[in-house]
Parts: structure tokens; sequence; C-alpha cells
């Protein structure tokens, strides 16, 4: 039994012959897009003449709508035809220099059988597969199976196989860099390669070293609740897009990139990742950060931001105030929440829906209307019918006020641009001047009295601040007092005036909205992903998953990265939070395997947090960390100064604060010696940057320096995940610096994992 390209050479001139194969395909793909837009066009144009038909006798609208519907087929099938061209001509490009990192040879059923992996798959004129997907069933043996007999899932059914070689690759410009059998899952020569490169200002996608844990999540399509709990640098935000690409050529009929929706921590992040899906081909899902989402709910409020909260928890941060966020944070808050809008009587929420400064439906009216509903409908049921009864008597009315005498004034003065563009809507010449006249009259009618229909089906009868409030004083929290309860809601009265809301009464106030209106769900969403899950409150996330009822659930995360959390969050408390999900299928993964880093950084970093031990360092080597410690009035020119040298041999070199007020302050100091690195920017620079922790999250540097960790400014059991976080940001080299008194968690690291050293 012989396999083919045995060598090094022969496997180069593979590679040659498939290179050029991808080229001629590109060159076909481009002119075939030119002349599927020019049928485009034509379609465009012909559709356009058709629609300006004439509609004055009923046999020619019969057949304008015939034509039209054609028409629109052609349409349809003419842009679906063009987006089939361009989704293969970003696959040949994903393609193009790297055609593939992996080729297995099986035995099935007696036959022998040599496959390359790629990014896409490649068949010539002929059917021959040249590259296959990696998403492919039987790619799956490359990520998971070592050498002997091996199982992997088909459409068929379980298969088994017997693999009698893995090769892997490293092709850069169609030339073969590196080229290895290996026995292992992935070997892990290639992923120290890849994972001792300089970092880059985006991310990269890891389809050619997918590791075996990771693997399973990527494929993971039966779970509707896919938890994964992953050590900082394990990999969860790669797997995450790598999983996007899977599900998108799973699911290719009936799943889109638009269905598919990420909550991401931040902008900068968002657009750190916004390469990982086009490298594989693949259009880039919705992002949104909860900020925005929650803007975009609440307009004309400002809402508090989590970078905001945090400042502010910074300089005051009274007990009290600490016990409410505790509270409000918690699944218990959340449950009261959703219990409270399943019987809520919403009588007192209604209030008068004024027109034009006047009455139009007295609170009252509505009450009634609402009260005499049967008791047992569901909350969201019984609005939806008082919004029907209301839309009922404004019909009623309007039809009475087509007899108004300013209708038919209105209807004598109509000047001819307004004649002929209500003409244009309702076509009048087909009608008698009486049924004319009543057209007008009834159409005159609607639009004056739009607005009430606009009302009543954005609910502005409906005050959702006041049913809060009223959630809120039946709330009785154990661990808080009444008087500092009732505080806090008053509290909420005065930040309404001023047009203010805190991030978790903003939540809650949408989340009891959608509950007991029924409204602002959507269907559509068929995935839904959180990025740092820790970040989110429990009532955050069951408003969400609400959100988007449709979606199956991917949770991903650090516990210990709590950056926000101001006590150490526990696991059970957050594994609690999946109890507020009504997902039936639920699979959690922890990985703890720990790839970004260096052995010397991990190990240094996991000692900052208490379940630390179990985490795994990658065997990559690398400098013991450093903590500098000095004159705090010298500490931000040694800072500069560490980050300059450094700066000479790493790309990209981050000094990392706790707090934003102190990287604005440095990055005023430092001139252009260092750039700020905010939220707005889109690619993180080269050179020096200083940024605070919670931007920094998900990114990663090649040098990090961790600002002034002196026992002032990291002193609450909460700070160890903020060290930890800042800690895990780095590749290569990790340096902390501080004034003379460095925080107590650096006394009790083990011998050997930091060097001490003054300035
Ligand atoms: N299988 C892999 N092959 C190559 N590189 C990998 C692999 N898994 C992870 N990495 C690399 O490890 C680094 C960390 O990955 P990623 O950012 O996805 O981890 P994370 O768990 O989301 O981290 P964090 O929680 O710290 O933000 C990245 O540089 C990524 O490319």
């Amino acid at each position: 039994m012989q396999f083919p390209n045995e060598s090094k050479q022969a496997e180069q001139r593979r590679v040659d012959f498939v290179t050029q194969l991808i080229e001629q395909q590109l060159q076909e793909t481009s002119a075939d897009i030119d002349k599927a837009q020019h049928e485009r066009r034509q379609v465009e144009l012909n559709f356009g003449a058709n629609t300006r038909a004439n509609y004055i006798e009923t046999d020619d609208i019969i057949e304008t709508n015939a034509t039209l519907q054609q028409q629109r087929q052609l349409m349809t099938s003419a842009v679906s035809n063009e987006e089939i061209l361009q989704h293969k001509e970003k696959e040949l490009h994903a393609l193009e220099g790297s055609p593939y990192f992996g080729r297995i040879d099986i035995q099935e059923a007696g036959e022998n059988d040599t496959l390359y992996i790629g990014t896409a798959s490649l068949s010539d004129e002929n059917g021959e597969f040249w590259v296959y997907d990696w998403r492919a069933p039987i790619a799956s043996i490359y990520y998971n199976g070592t050498l002997g007999t091996v199982k992997y899932e088909s459409p068929m059914g379980t298969q088994n196989v017997d693999l009698q070689r893995k090769r892997q690759f490293s092709i850069r410009q169609g030339h073969i860099d590196n080229m290895f059998d290996t026995n292992e899952t992935i070997g892990d020569e290639i992923l120290k390669n890849a994972l001792g490169q300089a970092s880059s200002a985006q991310m990269k996608n890891i389809v050619a070293t997918i590791q075996q844990s990771q693997n399973q999540i990527i494929r993971d399509t039966k779970s509707e609740l896919l938890i994964v709990q992953g050590a900082a640098g394990s990999g969860k935000t790669s797997t995450i897009m790598q999983r996007i690409a899977y599900l998108l050529y799973h699911s290719r009929q009936q799943l889109n990139a638009e269905q598919i929706i990420l909550f991401s921590p931040n902008n900068l992040f968002s657009n750190y990742i916004a390469e990982v899906l086009p490298s594989l081909g693949e259009n880039n899902m919705r992002q949104v950060t909860l900020q925005t989402f929650l803007a975009r709910r609440l307009h004309g409020l400002k809402i508090q931001t989590l970078f905001e909260r945090f400042e502010q928890e910074q300089t005051t941060f009274a007990v009290s105030t600490q016990q409410i966020r505790q509270y409000k944070d918690s699944v218990e808050f959340a449950q009261a929440l959703q219990k409270y809008a399943q019987h809520a009587d919403l009588s007192s929420a209604f209030t008068d829906l004024i027109f034009e400064g006047q009455v139009f439906f007295t609170k009252k009216q509505i009450q009634d209307i609402y009260q005499q509903l049967p008791q047992a409908l569901a909350s969201a049921d019984k609005f939806l019918q008082t919004k029907n009864h209301l839309i009922k008597q404004l019909q009623h009315f309007l039809h009475e006020e087509e007899q108004a005498d300013w209708v038919i004034d209105a209807i004598d003065n109509l000047s001819s641009s307004q004649y002929q563009a209500i003409d244009q809507q309702e076509h009048l010449e087909q009608y008698s001047s009486q049924k004319q006249q009543h057209i007008l009259a009834r159409y005159l009618v609607k639009q004056h009295y739009l607005p009430v229909y606009d009302a009543i089906y954005n609910d502005y009868f409906f005050d959702v601040f006041q049913l809060y409030q009223h959630f809120l004083s039946h709330l009785q929290p154990a661990a808080i007092t009444p008087s500092i309860w009732q505080e806090m809601i008053v509290e909420i009265s005065a930040n309404l005036e001023r047009h203010y809301l805190q991030l978790d009464d903003a939540t809650a106030i949408l989340y009891l909205q959608q509950l007991v209106t029924g409204s602002g769900q959507n269907q559509r969403i068929k995935y839904l992903f959180i990025d740092e899950m820790q970040d989110y409150s429990a009532l955050q996330l069951a408003y969400i998953q609400n959100s988007f009822p449709n979606a199956k659930l991917t949770l991903l995360g650090d516990i210990e990265q709590n950056v926000y959390a101001h006590d150490t969050l526990s696991q059970q408390r957050f594994y609690n939070l999946t109890k507020l999900l009504p997902h039936k299928k639920s699979t959690l993964i922890t990985l703890n395997q720990s790839y970004r880093a260096t052995a010397a950084i991990t190990n240094l970093a996991k000692q900052f947090i208490p379940s630390g031990a179990k985490i795994q360092a990658f065997n990559r080597s690398g400098k013991t960390p450093i903590l500098f410690s000095g004159d705090e009035q010298e500490l931000p020119n040694f800072t500069l100064k560490l980050a300059q040298q450094q700066v000479q041999k790493q790309r990209r070199v981050a000094i990392i604060t706790k707090t934003n007020q102190q990287a604005q302050h440095l990055a005023e100091f430092w001139g252009d010696h260092a750039q700020l690195l905010q939220e707005q920017h889109t690619k993180i620079p080269q050179g020096i940057v200083v940024l605070p922790v919670y931007l920094a999250k998900g990114l990663e540097f090649d040098s990090v320096i961790g600002y002034d960790v002196s026992t002032f400014n990291y002193h609450s059991d909460g700070d160890c995940g903020i060290l930890y976080t800042i800690a895990t940001r780095a590749l290569h080299k990790l340096f902390f610096v501080c004034g003379p008194q460095r925080a107590t968690i650096f006394n009790q690291v083990k011998p050997h994992s930091l060097i001490f050293k003054k300035f």
C-alpha cells in the first residue's frame, strides 16, 4: 500500500498545482461575477420599467401584477447567483497563498484515500477534490484522531476509518515552510510556532491548530445552551469565531450571518475580532455591546456604562451601594422581577394618552378596558388586548370623524400637489365622485390622527418607569435595611428627572417592559453568543436571552476575570445563573489549558486567583516576569523608559492601568511617547499604548506593564481578578511597576516565579 507525495518536493509540486488551480478559478469567478452583476442590472432596469405600468384597466392590473411577480423572481435569483459567486470568490481568496494545512491518509472500507484539509474546499471541473473544507465531517478526524481506528460523525451516522497518517503543513505564499507527520491530535511544533509569533493588529483564525477540546465546542450543534468556562488565553474567543464559521457551513441553507449575534465587551474588541470570519471566507455576524443594545431601546435617556460604574466605584463606594449592587446583580433579583411581571397589575402604570395637547384617551378609560379583561390572562396578553381595544375605539372614532366639518373644509382646500399625492396612492380616477369624496375624507382623517396610532403602537399610554418603582417598593431584600432601599428608589426618580439611568435599572426596566408588554423580541436570530459572560448580571443575561427567544445560546467567559465585580464571584453563584435560562439541552465545557502566554507568565498569573492551580500553562519558554518598585514620583518616567526599551524588541507594548483616569493622566504626561487606547480605536496600533484594564479585556500584547500595582491601588479581594486579567494580556513579556509599597498579593507568589527589582 503506497500513499502518494511522500517527499517534500512532491508535496511542493502539489501545492504549486493547487495554487495554479486557485488562480485560474479566481479569474473565472471574477468574470462570472461581472457577468452576474450585468444580468442583475438588466433585471433591475426591466423591473423599474414594468412597475411604471398602466393601472387603469383591470386586465392591465392583473397583467402588471403577473409581470411584477415574474420580475421579482428573476431579481431574487439574480441576486442569489451573485451572492453564491461572491462567496466562492471569498473562499478562493482565503485559500490563496496557503491552500491547506493538513493531510490525512485513511483507509475506509478497504479503500485508501488521501485528503488535504484547508479553510475551504476546492475541486476541479472533473469534481476531484484537491482541498477539503476543515468543516467537512471527515475533516474532524484531523483534529480529533490519533493514528489507528477513528470515528467521525457523518450525515449517514458514525463512520469508522483507519487513520494511517497525519501530516501538518505550514505553507506561506505558496511555499511549504515546514511539514511533518505526527501522531498527536495537533502536534505541539506547529502550535508552538503559531503562538511564538508577534502580536497582530487583529485577531487571527486558529483553523490549522484547533485543539480537541476546542473542536468539541466548535462542532456542537445539539446544545441549546453551551457554556464555556475557560482560563484566560484558553482560546474562548478564537473558538467561538471558528464555531460561527462552522455553523454557517453546517447549516448553509437555513442560516446566514445576519441571524447570528455576538455581544462583545466593547467596540475596540469588536473591531479586533472583525477579520477572523472574513479570513475564513465567511461574512461577519452582527455584533453589539450591551451598552448600545440598551441605549437603542431607551431613547432620550443617558445610560450609565459599565466603565463609568467601575470608575465611580473606585472613588466612592459605600457599603450600602455595594449591597444594593450585589442584590441587583443576583439571580434572586432577576427571579423576583420575572415573578412580579407574571402577575403584575398594570392599572397604576397607565397614563393619559395626549394628542395635540389634549387628552385623547384618559388614564381611567384605559384602566377600565384593562380591568374588564379576564384575570387569568397572562400579563403580556392582557396588555395586547388592551392595545387592541384602544385601536378599535380609535377606528370607530375616525369613522365618525370623517363627517366632521374640518374634514370637508380640508378636502375643499386641498392643493393640487396634495391631491396628486393622494391620487398616487389611492388611484381616485377609477371611482365615482361621491366615493372619491369618501376616500379623501378617510385619507385625511387617518393622516391627521396617525400620531395617535403611533402612540398606541409604541405604548405611550404606559409608564414602565412607574411600574418599575412599584415593583421595587414591594421588595424587601433581606440584606438591605428598608430605609436604604427606599432611598435608592427615590434616587431613581431623581435620576429619571435628569434623564439618567444606572445600568442595573436600565436593564431591569427594559426586561420588565418586555415581560409585561410582550414586545421587543427578535424572533429571527438563531444563535446568540455572549463573550465575557462574567461581566453580565443574572438579569442582563435573562433579558438578552428573552430578547432573542429562538436563539441557541453560547455563553463564554472566565469567572476569574471578574474585573467589574467587587467581591469574588463564587463558581456556584455563577452557575446558578443558568437556572434563569430556559434551555433544555445545556452543556458546560471547561478549558484549563492556556495558550496565549509563555509558561513563565501563565505560571505567575494563575497564582493571583483562587482556582489558579487548575490552569495549565502552555510549554513555551520565556523570561520570568519582573516587578519593579521605587520612588513614587519617578514611577511615570521609569515606566515610560521601560516601555521604550521593550518596544525596540517587541511590536506592541501595553501599559495597563486600573482606571481610565490613570490611563488618561499618563497619556497626557507622556505626550507623543505613548498612545491612549480608547474604545473607538479600530486596531491595536504598534508601539506603546496605555489603556485601562477593562478595555484590555480579550486583547493581547507582546509586552505588558501592569502600572502602579501598589497596596493603595490593589487591596480588595476583587482586585486579584484585575491583576490576573492584566497579567494574562501578555504574550511574551510581563512587568509590574509600583511605588515603594507593592500590593500584598505579590508577597504570596512562589519563589522564582517573579523577580523583584528596585528602580
Ligand atoms: N488552537 C489554537 N491554535 C493557535 N492559537 C491558539 C489556539 N487557541 C488559542 N490560541 C491563541 O491563544 C490566544 C488567546 O486566545 P483567545 O483570545 O481566543 O483566548 P480567550 O480564552 O478568549 O482569552 P481571554 O479570556 O484571556 O480574553 C490567541 O492568540 C489565540 O490565537
